[in-house]
């Protein structure tokens, strides 16, 4: 057996040897009884489940369904233990570390994947007439939604026309009938940008959709990686071995061997059609709120028996849309800020700003040897990051002290409501692409997908000069640490 962070299925075993796992074997219903079981889950950080048996499933088994893949654990040794699997980290790693290793590869030679003849995803093959995606267990997640969003965890392959740039990356995608789905392409993202790309050629887009990729691959894939950057190569260089790829049956596309289930087709340039409305990442569904969108064309699936669906019910705190878009935008955001030359620690999204916020620690030592002023630097941070892609689903960033671990939220928005005045202290940006999902922006009063966005300054005047001249009135910092030691050896025999 492969490692958990090469090949899914292994990733699954090694899940279930963690504890990490409730197998369901009585018959579920992937119309709603399957997410509300999935959204259970996820709001109370249980264990992930694995259906093995669905109402529609063929006689190969496919397919089953494992719901949050990605979301959190409740114990907090080790919360984040299922982020930690997809990266062959510890389970009980942290977040500052589980994404250093997602940022690692920035500074390693890519190494290409190593293309292999056939492997598991080849198992069986089903052409367009011996499939019906209304059939097949595809899964409504909310009452509300346009479809069924059969397309929440799994990676589309896009290439370039000229072969040079293929991205992986996760867009939803919902049935539109038998044989087609129907898909979010947005800007900035890739898969838009790409997709442009064949649009002024006047051809349809060759994709692949792999489910049950590498979880190394699909953590990539959720994260905003420089434009023209190809995956496979960084995630190959991340785990420091290639990926073993397979050429698709019907494109020039190539898919992980051992993906659990591959559809093949081509997105059209020209074809829309409704899609939506989705409960989407801030957690909410607006009745009848559907959009036109691109036709895919699913000419094959090839899958492995007994192949596992991975699905990700996102919507309120928390799943894979809070656990991934926003921590690894921020690392994004902080690699950017760095390598810029800007005194920037460490960079996390807070789970309870809906992943629309992120805290950006900084070094106020280096700050100060800048003698810069406050309306310099938070114009500096917010014209790097809003003018650019990777902040583009972040609505506002706070800068913080040294004091502040910016990994615990009780930390930043202590900093945020006691050092940040309103108004005086905040820099907004109405010039700059602003996030159409947020719906103070798709159902607001300004424009929806311009603006919206502020730098807010959480560092006091003092740190910008002569630094903090302040003790936090609390445990830590208002007694003398032999003191506190005293109390802490103490404790029990206090009473406590
Ligand atoms: C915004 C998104 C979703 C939504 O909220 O409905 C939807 C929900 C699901 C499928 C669950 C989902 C999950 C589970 C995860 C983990 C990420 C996303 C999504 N879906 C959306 C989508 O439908 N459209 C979109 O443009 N980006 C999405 N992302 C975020 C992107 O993956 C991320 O921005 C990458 O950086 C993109 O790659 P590059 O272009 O940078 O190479
Ligand atoms: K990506």
């Amino acid at each position: 057996m492969a490692l958990a962070h090469m090949e899914f299925r292994a990733f699954v075993q090694a899940l279930k040897d963690d504890g990490d796992i409730v197998e369901i074997n009585e018959e579920c219903d992937p119309n709603l009884e399957v997410s509300a079981i999935i959204r259970k889950v996820v709001e109370s950080d249980e264990r992930a489940p694995l259906f093995n048996k669905l109402k529609g499933q063929n006689e190969n088994g496919l397919w089953r369904i494992l719901g949050a893949p990605n979301s959190l654990r409740s114990d907090p040794r080790h919360r984040y233990g299922r982020l930690a699997r997809h990266l062959n980290l510890p389970p009980t790693s942290s977040m500052k570390e589980i994404l250093d290793k997602m940022v690692s590869a920035k500074t390693t030679p890519p190494i290409p994947p190593k293309i292999v003849e056939t492997g598991p995803c080849k198992e069986f093959r089903l052409t367009s007439d011996q499939f019906d995606l209304n059939q097949l267990p595809s899964p409504t997640l909310h009452q509300a939604d346009g479809g069924k969003y059969v397309q929440t965890y799994g990676m589309f392959i896009v290439r370039s026309p000229d072969g040079k740039w293929t991205n992986w990356s996760i867009a939803r995608a919902m049935v539109h009938d038998k044989n087609h789905l129907v898909g979010l392409v947005m800007p900035p993202q890739h898969i838009s940008v790409i997709h442009r790309m064949w649009k002024e050629l006047g051809q349809d887009m060759p994709y692949a959709l792999a489910f049950g990729v590498p979880p190394a691959a699909i953590m990539a894939s959720s994260m905003p990686l420089p434009d023209g950057l190809t995956e496979a190569e960084y995630i190959g260089s991340m785990v420091n071995s290639p990926l073993e790829l397979v050429k698709c049956e019907t494109n020039e596309l190539f898919v992980p061997s051992t993906s659990e289930i591959v559809f093949e087709g081509t997105c059209s340039v020209t074809e829309t059609a409704r899609e939506g409305p989705f409960g989407e990442m801030h957690g909410y569904v607006f009745k009848g709120d559907s959009h036109f969108m691109p036709v895919y064309t699913v000419n094959m699936i090839t899958h492995r028996k007994d192949p596992i669906m991975p699905v990700c019910a996102c919507g309120r705190l928390t799943d894979e849309t809070h656990t991934m878009i926003g921590p690894l935008a921020a690392a994004e955001i902080g690699y950017i800020l760095k390598s810029n030359g800007l005194p920037i620690k460490e960079a996390f999204s807070p789970f309870e700003s809906q992943v629309t916020w992120v805290a950006l620690q900084v070094d106020t030592d280096k700050l100060r040897a800048m003698k810069t002023n406050a309306e310099a630097f938070c114009r500096q941070v917010g014209d790097l990051i809003f003018k650019g892609k990777p902040g583009s689903t972040i609505h506002r960033l706070l800068l913080v002290g040294d004091d502040i671990d910016v990994y615990d939220f009780k930390e930043v928005i202590w900093a945020f409501t006691t050092r940040c005045r309103p108004v005086m202290d905040e820099y907004s940006y109405e010039d700059v692409p602003g996030f159409p999902l947020i719906p103070y922006m798709s159902h607001g009063n300004g424009p929806t997908n311009k603006g919206g966005k502020l730098v807010c300054d959480c560092l006091l005047p003092v740190e910008y000069t002569t630094g903090k001249n302040w003790e936090a009135a609390d445990f830590k910092e208002s007694f003398p640490p032999e003191l506190q030691q005293k109390v802490l050896d103490r404790w029990h025999s206090y009473g406590f």
